[in-house]
């Protein structure tokens, strides 16, 4: 008889500083814009953008912008994490770890633990924390994951799960965590996805002639779309406004976090929440799917400062929806992927 395969499960997010201490912020900003798949120019001319321009003005401001949303337990986003860790480990019966791209948890102590845990470990399978393939989130963690696997020479052999932005479950989840939220008097609900530069949606094209070149290019059907983070976006927006029954009109999407100079990917949310109260849109909802667990981007960019650029340009209302996070039907959604890919079901895998 065939032995049991002995899996771990391992749940990847981006990562936050260890502290809200400039240093360490600084410390984390290196180490993420350092990374060649999120600043995607030369070493020499990046290591000195990095750390001789960005870093530096940027590390004091965003240690502040940490300080206000950090908790006891500390980063809403590692918080979070470890949160769902624990409640999908409910769910199943192989052990569950967390790692982060930038700082800590690191994946090679998630990989120590996994297989201090399950001592016979065969196989891991990775959950990057992403629903939508980007260049600078879901990809970067995938190759360092595989690099890392490369470079240790580890016993057992690495699966990760697919971008979701379309799986149902996930759509039904994100559907059910915003449906109490539309019982309230709403003018709009808009869904604000994290942004990328424009210049990384072409880069990724497959195809090489579809991804913004292309009239409506995220509607037309092409391959370039396994790797178009904007036609992703496009599409979960459209699945869970179908789920919701939200009409034409009561509903948009746009592009936070934008950093540099460059063309990143419009409408730019900050640019909406100015817009939209002249348009008439006075009571707003924000739902931000590009994000599992809510994180400095959803409680201090939108919550925060989001909410007030709305009010002060004449916003009447304004409520965010709280992420994922640990929402039963999403623990479910990740526990049962795990378990398909236990059972042999291989689609939501890749090779
Ligand atoms: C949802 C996926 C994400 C993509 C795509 C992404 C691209 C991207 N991000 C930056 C720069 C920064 N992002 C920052 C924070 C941050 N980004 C994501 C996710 C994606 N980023 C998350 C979940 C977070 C929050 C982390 C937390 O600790 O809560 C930051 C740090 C904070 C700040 O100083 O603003 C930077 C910088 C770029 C340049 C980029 C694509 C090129
Ligand atoms: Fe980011
Ligand atoms: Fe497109």
């Amino acid at each position: 008889m065939a032995q049991a395969i002995r899996k771990g499960i391992l749940l990847m997010n981006l990562g936050s500083p260890d502290s809200t201490e400039v240093k360490d912020v600084r410390r984390y900003l290196n180490e993420f814009l350092m990374d060649e798949r999120v600043i995607d120019i030369p070493y020499l001319i990046r290591a000195l953008l990095v750390k001789g321009i960005i870093v530096p003005f940027r590390a004091p401001k965003s240690a502040k912008a940490y300080q206000s949303i950090w908790t006891d337990e500390g980063s809403p986003l590692i918080v979070l994490t470890k949160q769902l860790q624990q409640a999908v480990q409910d769910e199943v019966s192989y052990p569950v770890e967390i790692a982060m791209r930038y700082g800590n948890p690191t994946v090679q102590h998630a990989f120590a633990q996994l297989m201090q845990k399950a001592p016979e470990l065969d196989e891991v399978i990775a959950v990057p924390l992403y629903p939508h393939y980007a260049m600078s989130s879901y990809e970067t963690a995938v190759e360092s994951v595989k690099e890392i696997h490369a470079k240790g020479n580890y016993p057992f052999q690495l699966n990760f799960i697919k971008p979701y932005y379309n799986n149902t479950e996930y759509i039904d989840a994100l559907a059910e965590s915003i449906k109490p939220y539309l019982q309230q008097e709403f003018d709009h609900i808009l869904f604000s996805y994290h942004g990328v530069p424009e210049r990384h949606i072409r880069k990724g094209d497959t195809t090489g002639c579809h991804c913004l070149k292309v009239n409506d290019c995220c509607n037309v059907d092409s391959a370039a779309h396994t790797q178009c983070y904007r036609h992703q976006c496009v599409v979960t927006t459209k699945l869970v406004a179908k789920k919701l029954g939200l009409p034409e009109g009561k509903f948009g999407f746009s592009f936070q976090s934008r950093l540099g100079k460059e063309e990143w990917l419009k409408p730019y949310t900050a640019k909406r929440f100015e817009e939209m109260p002249k348009e008439g849109i006075k009571k707003l909802l924000v739902a931000c799917p590009a994000f599992v667990s809510d994180c400095l981007e959803t409680l201090e960019e939108i919550a925060e400062e989001g909410k007030e650029d709305f009010m002060h340009h004449g916003g009447e209302s304004f409520t965010m929806i709280p992420c994922l996070n640990i929402h039963p039907m999403w623990v479910k959604a990740v526990a049962g992927w795990a378990n398909n890919v236990a059972a042999g079901e291989k689609e939501m895998v890749l090779a």
